[in-house]
């Protein structure tokens, strides 16, 4: 496991080789290492560049993620592929993305469960799909399936608004049977996507998902819930709320799903309110950057030196310096917030928007997950006098959020080619300590 790192320095990612302590601490001198569990709808993202006209003449939405019957899809591939205005294939997935990046910034495994064509020929879709995953994601849980997986043919049109068309295979068939419960139940994390619920009734995928909540529940594992579209959650806003309640402990969302699963336009506001119903909340805003927040214990809260900041809750970075707690493990619950600019003011050029909140997600996770790995290897630590949900403090793990996301924003893929610079030359002190 790379650590996050202290990023107060210049140096942002310093990565500890070896823990002098843990030497001393484990007879072996082997550090005991974790790993992060996702569910994903296995698919390839098909990338297109067309005009707003193709996306009318298909009857397709704009900035949408649209499930069509296959025919109606495969047409659409067809079209592409003989007016040659497909630029790539990449492995994709909300999830997919997520934990091929964590794997990617943590150097540490990752867990997917999904479904994979048990034939593969050279050159097709899942044959794409395996080449562009890291090889630190554990494919060897995947339940093997009589058909293809999904594909995503993403639309780009010319003002970079995406839009999704989901020829969906046998994505949905995953059984609850090809989980595995101790890999769920020894994760950092459990990670699923709102897009999971909306298979058809017959498909097994919904309850495969509850079931793995429900056994993370169990045993403690954070849930993650990353909301997808906001299409998919305005219609049904008072099933998703409740659906938070009952099994999630940090909500990923971007400010519209955000205004979708609440209401509430302002960012931080909304926060607020998913603070009711959830333990941790990461909310990216395009080009306003990103919220996060959280619950510590009166007793554990720290005071930012930065400038305290005006908004919707005045002053409302007071406490950004603290690591997060879960509400119920604080015996005087205070809610914290902070919020981040684009790194550097964002990229002079985006290549491609996709997945630029997924990356932000992956950093949170890899910061929770370093967290549960010094955890476990020094418990003594005095990290650890309370349960944190973090490694670093809210503040920090904003930064390196947003780090990742602007990486993502100047490559081609949703899915990080390599790990962050160990050093970042770019990055002075005045910077970071404004
Ligand atoms: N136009 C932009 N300019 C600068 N940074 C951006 C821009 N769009 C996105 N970002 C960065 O990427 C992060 C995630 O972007 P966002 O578009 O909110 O996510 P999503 O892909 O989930 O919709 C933001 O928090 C911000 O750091
Ligand atoms: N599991 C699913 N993933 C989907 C679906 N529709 C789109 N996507 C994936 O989302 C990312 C882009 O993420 P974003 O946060 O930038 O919007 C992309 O790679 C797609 O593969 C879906 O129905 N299910």
């Amino acid at each position: 496991m790379k650590f996050p790192g202290q990023r107060k320095h210049k140096h942002f990612f310093p990565v500890e080789s070896r823990d002098p302590r843990l030497s001393e601490l484990l007879p072996e001198n082997k550090p005991l290492s974790g790993h992060i569990c996702g569910i994903d709808q296995v698919l390839v993202d098909i990338e297109a560049h067309v005009d707003d006209s193709f996306l009318a003449r298909h009857g397709l939405s704009r900035g949408h993620s649209m499930l069509l019957a296959a025919d109606k899809a495969e047409g659409i591939y067809r079209e592409l592929l003989a007016r040659e205005l497909i630029v790539s294939e990449f492995a994709g997935g909300t999830i997919g993305n997520t934990l091929h990046n964590y794997s990617v910034l943590a150097d540490d495994r990752s867990v997917l469960f999904g479904v994979m064509s048990e034939n593969i020929r050279v050159g097709s879709s899942p044959y794409r799909y395996l080449c562009t995953s890291s090889s630190r994601v554990d494919l060897n849980y995947l339940q093997p399936v009589a058909g293809s997986i999904g594909q995503c043919i993403t639309l780009i049109s010319p003002d970079g608004e995406r839009s999704f068309a989901i020829n969906k295979g046998m994505m949905d068939h995953l059984e609850p049977a090809h989980l595995d419960q101790a890999q769920i139940q020894t994760a950092s994390a459990l990670v699923l996507t709102a897009y999971l619920m909306r298979c058809e009734e017959h498909e097994p995928m919904r309850q495969s998902a509850l079931q793995a909540a429900e056994w993370a529940r169990e045993a403690g594992v954070p849930v993650v819930l990353t909301m997808g579209t906001r299409f998919i959650v305005e219609d049904r806003k008072d099933w998703w709320q409740q659906f938070i309640r009952d099994h999630v402990t940090l909500v990923a969302m971007n400010e519209d799903e955000a205004l979708a699963l609440t209401g509430i336009a302002d960012p931080l506001l909304a926060c607020e309110r998913v603070l009711e119903w959830a333990d941790l909340v990461l909310c990216t805003a395009g080009a306003a950057g990103l919220y996060l927040a959280g619950y510590v214990d009166d007793e554990h809260k720290r005071e930012t030196s930065r400038l305290l900041l005006p908004g919707a809750i005045p002053e409302f970075n007071r406490y950004e310096y603290s690591r997060p707690m879960r509400q119920a493990d604080c015996a005087t619950p205070l809610k914290i917030y902070t919020h981040i600019s684009p790194y550097m003011g964002g990229p002079e050029r985006i290549k491609n928007t996709n997945g630029a909140g997924d990356a932000a997600l992956a950093a949170l996770l890899h910061d929770m997950a370093a967290n549960d790995h010094h955890r476990h290897n020094v418990p003594g630590s005095v990290k650890h006098r309370a349960r944190h949900l973090t490694y670093s403090s809210l503040s920090q793990v904003s930064k390196y959020a947003n780090r990742v996301s602007f990486e993502v924003l100047v490559q081609h893929s949703p899915r990080l080619s390599r790990g962050l610079p160990e050093r970042e030359d770019s990055l002075e002190e005045a910077y970071w300590a404004r």
